[in-house]
Protein backbone atom coordinates (compact mmCIF):
# COMPACT_ATOMS: atom_id res chain seq x y z
CA UNK A 1 0.00 0.00 0.00
CA UNK A 2 1.17 3.36 -1.27
CA UNK A 3 1.61 5.87 1.70
CA UNK A 4 -0.86 8.35 0.45
CA UNK A 5 -3.03 5.13 0.36
CA UNK A 6 -2.10 4.67 3.97
CA UNK A 7 -2.75 8.11 5.11
CA UNK A 8 -6.19 8.41 3.41
CA UNK A 9 -7.19 5.23 5.03
CA UNK A 10 -5.74 6.74 8.22
CA UNK A 11 -7.61 10.29 8.11
CA UNK A 12 -10.72 8.60 7.11
CA UNK A 13 -11.20 6.13 9.67
CA UNK A 14 -9.98 8.56 12.46
CA UNK A 15 -13.18 10.45 11.39
CA UNK A 16 -15.48 7.72 10.92
CA UNK A 17 -15.78 7.36 14.86
CA UNK A 18 -16.57 11.11 15.72
CA UNK A 19 -19.71 12.29 15.66
CA UNK A 20 -20.15 15.59 12.86
CA UNK A 21 -20.15 18.46 15.57
CA UNK A 22 -16.89 17.47 16.93
CA UNK A 23 -14.95 17.22 14.18
CA UNK A 24 -13.05 20.69 13.46
CA UNK A 25 -11.44 20.02 17.14
CA UNK A 26 -10.26 16.35 15.67
CA UNK A 27 -8.38 17.75 12.76
CA UNK A 28 -5.60 18.64 15.43
CA UNK A 29 -4.41 15.26 16.21
CA UNK A 30 -4.35 14.45 12.26
CA UNK A 31 -1.36 17.79 11.56
CA UNK A 32 0.48 16.13 15.01
CA UNK A 33 0.40 13.03 13.18
CA UNK A 34 1.35 14.30 10.03
CA UNK A 35 -1.85 12.66 8.23
CA UNK A 36 -2.21 15.34 6.31
CA UNK A 37 -1.97 13.35 2.11
CA UNK A 38 -4.15 16.84 0.17
CA UNK A 39 -0.94 18.56 1.09
CA UNK A 40 1.08 19.10 -1.88
CA UNK A 41 3.62 21.69 -1.04
CA UNK A 42 2.27 24.13 -3.37
CA UNK A 43 -0.13 26.63 -4.15
CA UNK A 44 -3.32 25.01 -6.19
CA UNK A 45 -2.08 25.23 -10.20
CA UNK A 46 -5.79 25.21 -10.74
CA UNK A 47 -6.05 28.63 -8.61
CA UNK A 48 -3.67 30.29 -10.23
CA UNK A 49 -5.02 29.30 -13.97
CA UNK A 50 -8.47 31.04 -12.53
CA UNK A 51 -6.67 33.79 -11.89
CA UNK A 52 -5.10 34.44 -15.02
CA UNK A 53 -8.06 33.21 -16.54
CA UNK A 54 -11.18 34.61 -15.09
CA UNK A 55 -9.41 38.21 -14.72
CA UNK A 56 -12.81 39.82 -16.43
CA UNK A 57 -14.62 37.94 -13.79
CA UNK A 58 -12.94 39.15 -10.73
CA UNK A 59 -11.80 42.27 -11.29
CA UNK A 60 -8.91 44.23 -10.34
CA UNK A 61 -7.02 43.27 -6.92
CA UNK A 62 -6.87 46.63 -5.95
CA UNK A 63 -9.42 49.48 -6.52
CA UNK A 64 -8.76 53.24 -6.06
CA UNK A 65 -5.84 52.08 -3.60
CA UNK A 66 -7.71 49.73 -1.78
CA UNK A 67 -6.34 46.26 -1.52
CA UNK A 68 -9.92 43.87 -2.09
CA UNK A 69 -9.51 40.99 1.07
CA UNK A 70 -9.57 37.37 0.87
CA UNK A 71 -10.41 34.31 2.93
CA UNK A 72 -9.61 30.69 2.71
CA UNK A 73 -11.39 28.56 5.20
CA UNK A 74 -9.68 25.46 6.24
CA UNK A 75 -6.15 26.83 4.55
CA UNK A 76 -4.26 23.80 6.11
CA UNK A 77 -0.48 25.12 5.57
CA UNK A 78 -1.14 28.29 3.79
CA UNK A 79 0.36 27.67 0.44
CA UNK A 80 -3.01 29.61 -1.30
CA UNK A 81 -2.84 32.36 1.05
CA UNK A 82 0.70 33.37 -0.04
CA UNK A 83 -0.32 33.32 -3.56
CA UNK A 84 -3.73 35.27 -3.39
CA UNK A 85 -1.23 37.56 -1.11
CA UNK A 86 1.38 37.75 -3.97
CA UNK A 87 -2.08 38.70 -6.76
CA UNK A 88 -2.54 41.73 -4.43
CA UNK A 89 -5.13 40.29 -2.10
CA UNK A 90 -5.10 41.03 1.87
CA UNK A 91 -5.60 37.64 2.29
CA UNK A 92 -6.75 35.50 5.71
CA UNK A 93 -6.55 32.41 6.31
CA UNK A 94 -8.41 30.44 9.39
CA UNK A 95 -7.70 26.99 10.38
CA UNK A 96 -9.18 25.12 13.50
CA UNK A 97 -6.06 23.14 13.59
CA UNK A 98 -3.72 25.22 15.82
CA UNK A 99 -0.88 23.37 14.34
CA UNK A 100 -1.84 24.24 10.27
CA UNK A 101 -1.45 27.58 11.43
CA UNK A 102 1.80 27.45 12.91
CA UNK A 103 2.84 25.71 9.17
CA UNK A 104 1.14 28.90 7.69
CA UNK A 105 2.67 30.97 9.64
CA UNK A 106 6.96 29.16 9.54
CA UNK A 107 6.38 29.13 5.52
CA UNK A 108 5.20 32.75 5.70
CA UNK A 109 8.48 33.79 7.66
CA UNK A 110 10.54 31.64 5.27
CA UNK A 111 8.62 33.49 2.37
CA UNK A 112 9.60 36.64 3.31
CA UNK A 113 13.28 35.68 3.19
CA UNK A 114 14.43 36.61 0.34
CA UNK A 115 16.44 33.30 -0.64
CA UNK A 116 13.59 31.28 -0.51
CA UNK A 117 10.39 33.40 -2.68
CA UNK A 118 9.05 31.56 -5.26
CA UNK A 119 5.49 33.33 -4.94
CA UNK A 120 5.94 35.85 -8.03
CA UNK A 121 4.43 39.53 -7.06
CA UNK A 122 1.83 40.10 -9.84
CA UNK A 123 2.91 44.05 -10.49
CA UNK A 124 5.18 46.50 -9.32
CA UNK A 125 2.60 48.92 -9.48
CA UNK A 126 0.26 47.52 -6.95
CA UNK A 127 2.55 44.97 -5.05
CA UNK A 128 1.56 41.95 -2.58
CA UNK A 129 -1.00 42.29 -0.02
CA UNK A 130 -0.75 40.89 2.79
CA UNK A 131 -0.85 37.46 4.53
CA UNK A 132 -2.57 36.45 8.11
CA UNK A 133 -3.36 33.51 9.94
CA UNK A 134 -5.66 32.83 11.99
CA UNK A 135 -6.62 29.64 13.95
CA UNK A 136 -10.50 29.57 14.56
CA UNK A 137 -13.75 27.34 13.76
CA UNK A 138 -15.23 28.93 10.44
CA UNK A 139 -18.57 28.30 11.71
CA UNK A 140 -17.68 30.36 14.96
CA UNK A 141 -15.34 32.70 14.14
CA UNK A 142 -16.46 36.40 14.20
CA UNK A 143 -15.05 37.94 10.92
CA UNK A 144 -14.62 41.23 11.05
CA UNK A 145 -16.56 42.63 7.39
CA UNK A 146 -17.11 40.46 4.42
CA UNK A 147 -14.88 39.26 1.66
CA UNK A 148 -14.15 40.63 -1.76
CA UNK A 149 -12.91 36.80 -2.96
CA UNK A 150 -13.47 33.60 -0.97
CA UNK A 151 -11.81 30.12 -1.82
CA UNK A 152 -12.53 27.05 -0.65
CA UNK A 153 -10.51 23.85 -2.32
CA UNK A 154 -10.84 20.29 -0.07
CA UNK A 155 -12.80 22.34 2.60
CA UNK A 156 -16.40 21.40 1.64
CA UNK A 157 -15.54 17.61 1.06
CA UNK A 158 -13.91 17.45 4.44
CA UNK A 159 -16.52 18.81 6.71
CA UNK A 160 -18.92 15.98 7.69
CA UNK A 161 -22.17 16.03 4.42
CA UNK A 162 -24.61 17.08 7.27
CA UNK A 163 -22.59 20.19 7.50
CA UNK A 164 -22.74 21.08 4.09
CA UNK A 165 -26.23 23.53 4.04
CA UNK A 166 -24.51 25.41 7.40
CA UNK A 167 -21.72 25.75 4.72
CA UNK A 168 -23.30 27.40 2.34
CA UNK A 169 -25.07 29.63 4.33
CA UNK A 170 -21.74 30.94 5.89
CA UNK A 171 -20.08 31.37 2.58
CA UNK A 172 -23.07 33.55 1.42
CA UNK A 173 -23.24 35.33 4.42
CA UNK A 174 -19.42 36.16 3.94
CA UNK A 175 -19.45 37.18 0.66
CA UNK A 176 -19.46 40.59 0.18
CA UNK A 177 -22.36 41.73 -2.49
CA UNK A 178 -20.74 42.00 -5.65
CA UNK A 179 -17.51 39.25 -4.35
CA UNK A 180 -16.81 36.00 -6.15
CA UNK A 181 -16.23 32.54 -4.66
CA UNK A 182 -14.00 30.25 -6.09
CA UNK A 183 -14.70 26.65 -5.69
CA UNK A 184 -12.66 23.70 -6.51
CA UNK A 185 -14.76 20.94 -6.87
CA UNK A 186 -13.77 17.78 -5.15
CA UNK A 187 -14.11 14.69 -5.46
CA UNK A 188 -15.94 14.39 -8.11
CA UNK A 189 -17.12 10.85 -8.99
CA UNK A 190 -16.60 9.65 -5.51
CA UNK A 191 -19.74 8.10 -3.97
CA UNK A 192 -21.08 9.63 -0.83
CA UNK A 193 -21.12 6.01 0.61
CA UNK A 194 -17.72 5.74 -0.18
CA UNK A 195 -17.38 7.78 3.01
CA UNK A 196 -14.73 10.64 3.26
CA UNK A 197 -12.95 12.90 4.25
CA UNK A 198 -12.84 13.82 1.38
CA UNK A 199 -16.93 13.03 1.03
CA UNK A 200 -17.57 13.25 -2.86
CA UNK A 201 -19.20 15.92 -4.19
CA UNK A 202 -21.26 16.98 -7.40
CA UNK A 203 -21.47 20.08 -9.38
CA UNK A 204 -25.30 19.54 -8.74
CA UNK A 205 -24.43 19.84 -5.27
CA UNK A 206 -23.27 23.00 -5.25
CA UNK A 207 -25.59 24.56 -7.50
CA UNK A 208 -28.58 22.86 -4.97
CA UNK A 209 -26.79 23.89 -1.80
CA UNK A 210 -26.29 28.13 -2.92
CA UNK A 211 -29.49 28.06 -4.55
CA UNK A 212 -31.30 28.38 -1.20
CA UNK A 213 -28.00 28.72 1.39
CA UNK A 214 -28.74 26.61 4.65
CA UNK A 215 -31.47 24.25 2.98
CA UNK A 216 -30.43 20.65 2.80
CA UNK A 217 -30.47 19.48 -1.24
CA UNK A 218 -33.42 17.09 -1.80
CA UNK A 219 -32.39 13.49 -3.03
CA UNK A 220 -34.11 10.86 -4.84
CA UNK A 221 -34.18 7.12 -3.28
CA UNK A 222 -30.33 6.39 -4.43
CA UNK A 223 -29.18 9.33 -2.73
CA UNK A 224 -28.79 11.80 -6.29
CA UNK A 225 -29.56 15.22 -5.57
CA UNK A 226 -32.73 16.02 -7.19
CA UNK A 227 -32.72 19.58 -9.04
CA UNK A 228 -36.56 20.84 -8.48
CA UNK A 229 -36.16 24.49 -9.56
CA UNK A 230 -36.98 26.03 -6.22
CA UNK A 231 -36.39 29.94 -7.15
CA UNK A 232 -33.10 31.50 -5.46
CA UNK A 233 -33.12 32.80 -2.09
CA UNK A 234 -32.49 36.26 -1.30
CA UNK A 235 -29.13 35.25 -0.27
CA UNK A 236 -28.34 32.53 -2.95
CA UNK A 237 -25.45 32.72 -5.25
CA UNK A 238 -25.50 32.16 -8.69
CA UNK A 239 -22.96 30.07 -10.98
CA UNK A 240 -21.14 32.79 -13.14
CA UNK A 241 -18.47 30.03 -14.90
CA UNK A 242 -17.26 26.40 -14.72
CA UNK A 243 -14.48 24.56 -16.05
CA UNK A 244 -12.17 21.55 -15.56
CA UNK A 245 -8.33 22.82 -15.01
CA UNK A 246 -6.00 22.17 -17.23
CA UNK A 247 -3.41 21.82 -14.43
CA UNK A 248 -4.13 20.87 -10.95
CA UNK A 249 -3.36 18.57 -7.82
CA UNK A 250 -5.54 16.20 -9.38
CA UNK A 251 -5.93 17.38 -13.43
CA UNK A 252 -6.67 14.56 -15.70
CA UNK A 253 -8.11 12.59 -12.94
CA UNK A 254 -11.47 13.73 -13.74
CA UNK A 255 -12.16 14.46 -10.36
CA UNK A 256 -12.29 18.40 -10.17
CA UNK A 257 -13.59 21.45 -11.87
CA UNK A 258 -13.35 24.88 -11.06
CA UNK A 259 -16.78 26.97 -10.27
CA UNK A 260 -17.14 30.68 -9.48
CA UNK A 261 -20.01 32.08 -7.93
CA UNK A 262 -21.50 35.50 -6.98
CA UNK A 263 -24.54 37.32 -5.44
CA UNK A 264 -27.85 36.23 -7.35
CA UNK A 265 -28.95 39.86 -7.43
CA UNK A 266 -25.84 40.99 -8.82
C1 LIG B 1 -8.34 18.64 3.68
S1 LIG B 1 -7.61 19.94 4.54
C2 LIG B 1 -7.40 21.14 3.25
C3 LIG B 1 -6.39 22.20 3.53
C4 LIG B 1 -6.16 23.24 2.44
N1 LIG B 1 -7.38 23.82 1.93
C5 LIG B 1 -5.33 22.69 1.32
O1 LIG B 1 -5.81 22.63 0.20
O2 LIG B 1 -4.18 22.31 1.54
C6 LIG B 1 -8.98 20.58 5.46
C7 LIG B 1 -8.56 21.62 6.48
O3 LIG B 1 -9.74 22.19 7.07
C8 LIG B 1 -9.50 22.41 8.45
N2 LIG B 1 -10.82 22.45 9.11
C9 LIG B 1 -11.69 21.43 9.29
N3 LIG B 1 -12.81 21.86 9.90
C10 LIG B 1 -12.65 23.21 10.10
C11 LIG B 1 -13.47 24.23 10.65
N4 LIG B 1 -14.68 23.97 11.14
N5 LIG B 1 -12.99 25.50 10.67
C12 LIG B 1 -11.76 25.79 10.17
N6 LIG B 1 -10.94 24.85 9.63
C13 LIG B 1 -11.38 23.58 9.59
C14 LIG B 1 -8.60 21.24 8.86
O4 LIG B 1 -7.85 21.51 10.01
C15 LIG B 1 -7.72 21.06 7.62
O5 LIG B 1 -6.51 21.77 7.70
Amino acid sequence: MSNAVALREKLQQHFSKIPANEQSSAWEQMWQQKVTPWDRSKPNPALIEALKKEKKLLGPSVVDGKRKKALIPGCGGGYDILLLASYGYDALGVDAALSAIEACRSLHNAENNAEVKQYPVKSEDIGAGSADFQQADFFKHEFAGQFDLIYDYTFLCALPPEIRPSWAKRMSSLLAPDGVLICIEFPLKKPLSAGGPPHGVSAALYYELFKTPGVDPIRDENGEILSIGRPYATDGLKREARWIPEESHHAGQGMDAVSFWRHCNQ
